[in-house]
């Protein structure tokens, strides 16, 4: 069973082609990194992959596409906002369930900043809102995550921390990393674009470094 199909994909912006054509599967139970050269189409191949296949499907979007006026608890509320009824998101937003309390804390505490939960996600630095980002993706519950450079803000320990998590709490997953070590680490297979096409597409226990740093 897949979880991505993508056939035939492509992509331009203002007659020049930045995509494809190609075709990616990402199998039940496939942790996938897309690696690449920045401006290669890693960003566009994700955001088209979730159009099309995303309705299930977690995402951390590099812009983050969180609300800075809002607390940090309700940016990672959100993540189940289109699984519950208006008027329990309503109530929500002025006076959070304990249970939806409890649960956010324990994405929050796995992420160690359960400490901001109450905190505008505006006074947060940049590697604190990418975890925010990354909490309410996890809070969705989906079995499956695309995730565009989740890490990027993070410390070394950090970011080996929260892809450890990504591992635990996604089956299968589509990331675009540039930290050649942890989509070696984290994940069972290397896609490589390069100019908007698929330039290498192995497992990674048959790469090693040195076979992925030419397409930089
Ligand atoms: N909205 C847009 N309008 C015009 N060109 C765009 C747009 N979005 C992306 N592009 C172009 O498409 C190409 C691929 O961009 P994309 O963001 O997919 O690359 P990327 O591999 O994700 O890069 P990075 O690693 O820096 O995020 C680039 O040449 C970029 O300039």
């Amino acid at each position: 069973m897949s979880v991505i199909e993508l056939s035939n994909l492509s992509a331009s912006f203002g007659g020049r082609r930045v995509l494809g054509p190609l075709s990616l599967t990402v199998a039940d139970g496939e942790r996938v990194a897309l690696v690449g050269r920045s401006g290669a189409g890693k960003s566009t191949l994700l955001k088209l992959a979730w159009q099309q296949c995303g309705s299930d499907i977690a995402l951390v979007p590099q812009d983050l596409g969180l609300v800075p006026a809002l607390p940090v608890f309700h940016n990672v509320y959100m993540g189940r906002l289109n699984q519950r009824s208006s008027w329990y998101n309503a109530l929500s937003l002025v006076r959070p369930f304990k249970k939806d309390r409890a649960e956010v804390c324990e994405v929050l505490q796995a992420l160690a900043i359960s400490d901001k939960q109450w905190v505008p996600l505006a006074s947060l630095s940049g590697g604190q809102r990418q975890r925010v980002a990354i909490g309410r993706a996890i809070y969705q519950g989906a079995s499956a995550l695309i995730a565009d450079e989740p890490v990027s803000a993070l410390d070394g320990p950090m970011a080996n921390r929260v892809m450890e998590l990504l591992s635990e709490r996604f089956r299968s997953a589509l990331i675009a990393l540039h930290d050649v070590d942890l989509a070696l680490r984290y994940c069972n297979r290397i896609v490589g674009i390069s100019d908007g096409v698929i330039a290498l597409d192995e497992p990674s226990n048959r790469l090693s470094t040195a076979d992925i740093l030419p397409l930089y």
